[in-house]
């Protein structure tokens, strides 16, 4: 963001600064103008007024003069005693009202005695001390005019007197004549020039004692203004007729602009001159001006304050909106980076659909280049892959305004396809118009190839690429479905691979998969493109046959698979032939919907392969019933323990070389108050199956422990032989149980016989060879089970611990008759003897076969011959019986 351009605002505020200085400065030259006009206009008003007042007193003091003359000259020569009859007080009282503003006319005689006057009451009075007698006197001169300082009168009045001195004999003073100046006059005078109610006018003696001022005078009737530095003062010192002062007024006592004037007298002459001031206070004179200063000073900062706070308004504003541009331009800039360089492909078109941007993505996704791009139609990506109702959809979608989104699949320049997922959003401009589409683009064809592949994993196997058991849930549902429709038949096949662990135990895994793919391969061929072959897991597959109309059908495609199976497979060095168990359910005989026939050609299959494998089986009630009976026997066994339905039994084990028991086989029974006694061949692969065996084990082996703990304490000394199953010997906690359960009955290990199925230790030689050599370091031994059946490797055999091989009771049985079972028992002793191991014949029930085995060189032997399997309690008089020499019992 970049910062407020604050030179720009301090140029304003500097305008503005001069515009206020300017402004002051004419404020301040109008209000100075003002004031001086308003000084020079009040002089010249105060001067008029002085003038005119001393004017007036000139005047007054002329003709006042004149009178004074003539009663002078009338007097002249005359007696004092004798002047009253010349000035009589009628004829003064004439001349009193001749002349306005004198009120007394007086004549003293030399001595100071007043000898006529208008005012008769004075007349006798003696003046001699007085001012206005004495100056004259002291002075004489008949020429001068005295102009007496202000006096208060006998009469308590105040007056200033106008003085001729009356010459004498000889030159001798002779008296005066005095006119009394009537202040009450002047006062009148004074207030008739006074213009305003602040003025104040007065009229002074030379001397500076104020003789009359207005308004309001009396109080200060004779007061001396002509202390140094006064305005009088001044006046008098300048010795201009005029002057005109600001300052305080003695007079007022307060400051004033006062016009100052002496009344000139051109003649007579005057001892004192006559002073007039006309004055205004300074405050009332400036008060209209000092109202303007206040308004123009108000309207001036008022101006000065509006237009800077508009100012800053306007900058703050202006900041604000430079901010906001600013980071608008900011955001912008970061957006169209981020555009830019998105890692969504972006286009703009105009409204017409033209490109006008194109970023970066676009271009790599695309393979079209910024310059090819623009100017063009979207179009130029468009793919006949795209339905155009897709298209139709977009464009109706957001030419009303709203964004589209979805998948497309397009074509990039070099002409391949693509998939991406776009979403397109209207542009609009400042009218709600739509201006622009903007198109953000991303490519999703590693995800849909992704999508594709999971898909693909979801519902094909991997290994042989057919469909698996999901695919073949949805198939039949719609398989089921066409039937229905078309009201024909169809059919579920399970295929079981008989032998196919023996494959891969013996062969390895890599073998298994290839015989797997092999089988695929079959199965596909053989099949109408119209049917379907499903791989279900491990060695099972699964065959949809549509379109059955007979059993028979079905089973030609069961008899080709079968038969097609049972080729032979290369596998590496081998050649390989295994079978086939397969299991047929039929709709709609033997299922309506998909679990049932499931569950039927499940069951189906189980039968087959308890036919004795290679062969199919169709599904009918019987085996559901079957099926039913193995559910509800699976349900039981798995209480058997916690119902203690189960029983050891014991059969002995004679040797041949002695005839004596020495030991005994524990075989375990299942007395099920529900299905009576079952055989161990029956519940023991269904406890395998779902590993109860591995608790049921323990239980055999735990009480066949304690069994033979107590048949030791009873004296009678025999080895215990217990049978372990396949899923007990692969259990990781197989060597801990087994000690747990010695130490717990205190049995010896030594005592101890495992019996093991061969199978159980070929399927993991190298493991099955450590546990084994654990249980001996035991101590226990190991016998081989069913020896010879299976599929025993002798350069296995060779490394295993193994104590005792058994023979298998199918060999004993024709022993007598068949000379191959008389070889293999033959071989298995002559192995067990090179190998330093005991043989065991088992299913003894002949004296023949028990000759025989004697011959060939067996050690023991077990057999109803000498004992079936029997509880407990029955042994130890079966082995006394045995013992004494009694074979059959
Ligand atoms: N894992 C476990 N397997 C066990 C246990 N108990 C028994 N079994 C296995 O069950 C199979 C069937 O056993 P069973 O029905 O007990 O049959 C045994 C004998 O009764 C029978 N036998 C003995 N002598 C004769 C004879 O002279 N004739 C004849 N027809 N049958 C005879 O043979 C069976 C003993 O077989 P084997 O164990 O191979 O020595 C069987 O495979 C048992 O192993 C158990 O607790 N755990």
């Amino acid at each position: 963001m970049s910062a407020p351009p604050n030179n720009t605002f301090l140029k304003q505020w500097g305008v503005l600064g001069i515009a206020f200085f300017l402004l002051g400065g004419a404020v301040v030259h109008n209000l100075y103008k003002g004031y001086r006009d308003t000084e020079a206009i009040e002089q010249q008003r105060l001067k008029t007024q002085a003038r005119v007042v001393a004017e007036n007193i000139s005047n007054s003091i002329g003709a006042t003069d004149r009178v004074l003359l003539t009663l002078r000259s009338g007097l002249r020569g005359v007696p004092p005693q004798r002047w009253s009859a010349i000035a009589t007080t009628s004829s003064l009282k004439q001349l009193e009202s001749l002349i306005p503003g004198v009120r007394t006319f007086l004549g003293v005689d030399s001595a100071g005695r007043i000898r006529f006057s208008n005012r008769p009451e004075l007349v006798g009075t003696s003046v001699v001390y007085r001012d206005y007698f004495r100056i004259p006197r002291e002075a004489s001169g008949d020429d001068i005019l005295f102009v007496a300082p202000p006096f208060q009168t006998v009469l308590g009045s105040w007056g200033m007197n106008l003085v001729r001195i009356i010459p004498g004999q000889d030159g001798a003073f002779g008296g005066i004549v005095a006119a009394t100046l009537d202040p009450d006059h002047f006062t009148a005078l004074l207030g008739s020039i006074n213009y305003s109610g602040d003025m104040v006018s007065a009229i002074i003696h030379g001397d500076g004692l104020l003789f009359t001022m207005a308004p309001e005078w009396k109080e200060l009737a004779g007061k001396n203004l002509a202390l140094p530095g006064t305005l009088f003062s001044r006046h008098r010192a300048s010795g201009a007729v005029e002057n005109l002062y600001h300052g305080l007024f003695r007079a007022t006592g307060d400051e004033r602009m006062v016009a100052l004037r002496t009344a000139v007298v051109d003649e007579p002459k005057t001892d004192k001159p006559i002073i007039v001031a006309a004055s205004r206070s300074d405050a009332s004179i400036f008060s209209g001006w000092r109202a303007h200063l206040r308004n123009q000073t108000l309207v001036l900062f008022s101006i000065i304050l509006v237009s800077s706070y508009l100012l800053a308004r306007y900058q703050q504003s202006k900041r604000v909106q430079l901010q906001q541009t600013a980071a608008a331009n900011a955001k912008l800039r970061k957006l169209t980076h981020g555009i830019e360089n998105s890692a969504s492909a972006v286009m703009i078109t105009d409204k017409n659909g033209t490109i006008e941007y194109v970023n970066r993505k676009f271009c790599q996704l695309t393979g079209y280049g910024i310059d090819e791009a623009v100017g063009q139609n979207p179009r130029i990506l468009k793919s006949e892959a795209t339905p155009r109702e897709v298209f139709d959809n977009l464009w109706r979608t957001i030419l009303s305004g709203s964004e589209w989104r979805g998948e497309l699949l397009n074509r990039r320049k070099n002409g391949e396809l693509y998939w991406s997922i776009a979403s397109i959003s209207p542009l609009r401009d400042d009218q709600g118009e739509i201006t622009h589409f903007i198109a953000n683009v991303e490519d999703i064809n590693d995800r849909k190839n992704a999508e594709a592949t999971i898909e693909h994993l979801a519902y094909y196997d991997p290994l042989t690429d057919l469909p698996n058991r999901r695919m073949l849930q949805d198939r039949l549902e719609i398989a089921l479905k066409r039937s229905r429709r078309q009201g024909s038949g169809m059919a579920l096949l399970y295929l079981d691979l008989d032998g196919f662990k023996h494959v891969n135990d013996n062969l390895g895994h890599p073998a298994g998969d290839r015989l797997l793919k092999e089988m695929a391969t079959r199965y596909t061929s053989l099949l109408r493109d119209d049917d379907l072959v499903c791989r279900m897991g491990g060695d099972e597959f699964a065959v949809i046959l549509h379109d059955v109309h007979h059993d028979e059908d079905a089973v030609v495609v069961a008899h080709r698979l079968l038969e097609q199976t049972a080729q032979p497979v290369q596998l590496d060095d081998s050649e390989v032939v295994v079978t086939a168990s397969i299991g047929i359910a039929l709709f709609p005989k033997n299922g309506d919907d998909t679990r049932t026939l499931e569950k039927n050609a499940d069951i189906a299959l189980y039968h087959a392969k308890g036919e004795g494998k290679n062969t199919f089986s169709f599904f009918d009630e019987e085996l559901n019933s079957a099926s039913r009976n193995r559910i509800a026997l699976e349900q039981r066994l798995r209480q058997v323990l916690e119902k203690n339905e189960l029983l050891v039994l014991y059969q002995p084990k004679i040797s041949l070389a002695t005839g004596k028991v020495t030991g005994v086989e524990a075989l375990v029974r299942w007395n099920s108050p529900e299905f009576g006694m079952v055989s161990p061949l029956r519940f023991i692969p269904l406890a395998e199956e779902t590993r109860m065996i591995i608790p049921i084990g323990e239980w055999v082996l735990e009480t066949a422990c304690r069994q033979q703990v107590l048949w030791q304490e009873q004296g009678l000394s025999l080895t215990m032989a217990v049978n372990l199953s396949s899923v007990q010997f692969k259990s990781p906690t197989l060597i801990e149980r087994i000690t747990a359960i010695l130490d717990k009955t205190g049995m010896l290990a030594e005592q101890l016989e495992l019996e093991l199925t061969e199978s159980a230790l070929v399927e993991k030689p190298n493991e099955a060879t450590w546990i084994l050599e654990q249980l001996r370091s035991l101590g226990c031994g190991i016998a081989i089970d069913d020896f010879g059946t299976g599929y025993s490797s002798l350069a296995y055999l060779k490394n295993f611990p193994v104590t005792v091989l058994k023979i298998d009771r199918t060999f004993v049985r024709d022993l007598a008759h068949d000379s191959g079972d008389r070889a293999i028992a033959q071989s298995v002793v002559a192995l067990a003897n090179n190998l330093d191991m005991q043989t065991v014949a088992e299913g003894v029930e002949q004296q023949e076969q028990l000759a025989i085995l004697r011959e060939l060189g067996c050690a023991f032997v077990q057999g109803f011959i000498y004992s079936r399997p029997v509880p407990a309690d029955e042994l130890p008089a079966i082995v006394h019986t045995i013992t004494a020499g009694d074979e059959s019992l």
